[in-house]
């Protein structure tokens, strides 16, 4: 594995693999890598012929300087790990290299509803920092494929209104949600929960498994009043969402029907940690 810090030398080694029958597959995360990124990185490097992973903290979509500050870091095992996977490349940007001109920008990603749904409008600006980023990360590498988490389930539909916005030529990937063998979704995040608070985090797996199982036989309201108690029994300390909403346009469901394709999404906060989850229904 090549590890690359600087863009120009990045590109140089891509030229390589931009032509003929090879194909880049690209896989950006933050770090702190568990199985669910290795799963990411896994079918990247069944699929093509060279495979960049990026680990960059973006402080770009950080709406909460302290969440930024305490964002785990693991980077001598994620080397190892990716190592081990078979990565050919990973690349570890400096934030200058990312944002040269620093952070005052002019442009704006007119991502409408996505903005100010869930977790655009409980994380304000995030999605802007999303977009940033990944818009750039994909202007550097220009993959031909990119591989992201069900887990975050609307930051992969922004980042579809991305490339079809920008005409940009690969094709997104959503792979599903790794999870703990008690149901809870792996995230970067679980290293900052205590022992017991890890074991009191399957509770929002549990809530969201509970409305689907639930979801012909009970009114929405009963269920989503059923699940927030639940999780606050369990010892979560805040809920910002748990919606039933319509699976591609992340409207809410009032009446479900079965023949609606349905997410249930849900974020929560245990030991002032925010930890979201989803699940398909249909
Ligand atoms: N459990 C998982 N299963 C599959 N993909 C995942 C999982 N967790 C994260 N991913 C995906 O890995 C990519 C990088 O995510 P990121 O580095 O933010 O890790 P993370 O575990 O989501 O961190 P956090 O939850 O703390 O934000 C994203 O596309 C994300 O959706
Ligand atoms: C896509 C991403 C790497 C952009 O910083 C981040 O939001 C993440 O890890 O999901
Ligand atoms: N995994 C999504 C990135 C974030 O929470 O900022």
């Amino acid at each position: 594995m090549i590890i690359i810090k600087e863009i120009a030398a990045l590109q140089k080694i891509l030229l390589s693999y931009l032509s003929g029958e090879k194909s880049i597959g690209f896989v950006p995360t933050m770090g702190a890598l568990h199985s669910g990124h290795l799963r990411l990185v896994s079918e990247s490097i069944h699929q093509n012929t060279c495979t960049v992973v990026s680990i960059f903290v973006n402080p770009a979509q950080f709406n909460d300087q302290k969440d930024y500050e305490k964002y785990p870091k693991t980077l001598e095992a994620d080397i190892y790990k990716l190592e081990q996977a078979g990565t050919t490349i990973l690349f570890l940007p400096t934030v200058e290299e990312i944002y040269p001109n620093g952070f005052e920008t002019n442009l704006h990603y007119n991502l409408g509803k996505l903005d100010t749904l869930l977790e655009g409008f409980y994380r304000p600006g995030h999605f802007q920092g999303v977009c940033r980023v990944v818009h750039r990360l994909l202007e550097i590498v220009k993959p031909h494929h990119l591989y992201m988490g069900q887990k975050d389930y609307q930051q992969c539909m922004v980042v579809q209104w991305l490339i079809k916005e920008f005409h940009l030529p690969l094709v997104l990937h959503i792979t599903p949600t790794e999870r703990a063998a008690n149901g809870l979704a792996l995230s970067s995040r679980n290293l900052r929960l205590s022992a017991n608070g890890l074991e009191k985090a399957v509770a929002i797996f549990n809530a969201l498994t509970y409305i689907k199982k639930n979801l012909t036989t009970l009114p929405i309201n009963t269920l989503k009043s059923n699940a927030i108690s639940s999780l606050l029994e369990a010892g979560f300390d805040k809920i910002d969402y748990i919606s039933i909403c319509h699976a591609t346009t992340l409207n809410e469901i009032n009446n479900y029907e079965t023949n609606i394709p349905t997410v249930i999404l849900a974020a929560a906060f245990l030991e002032n940690v925010r930890l979201i989850d989803n699940m398909l229904v249909n």
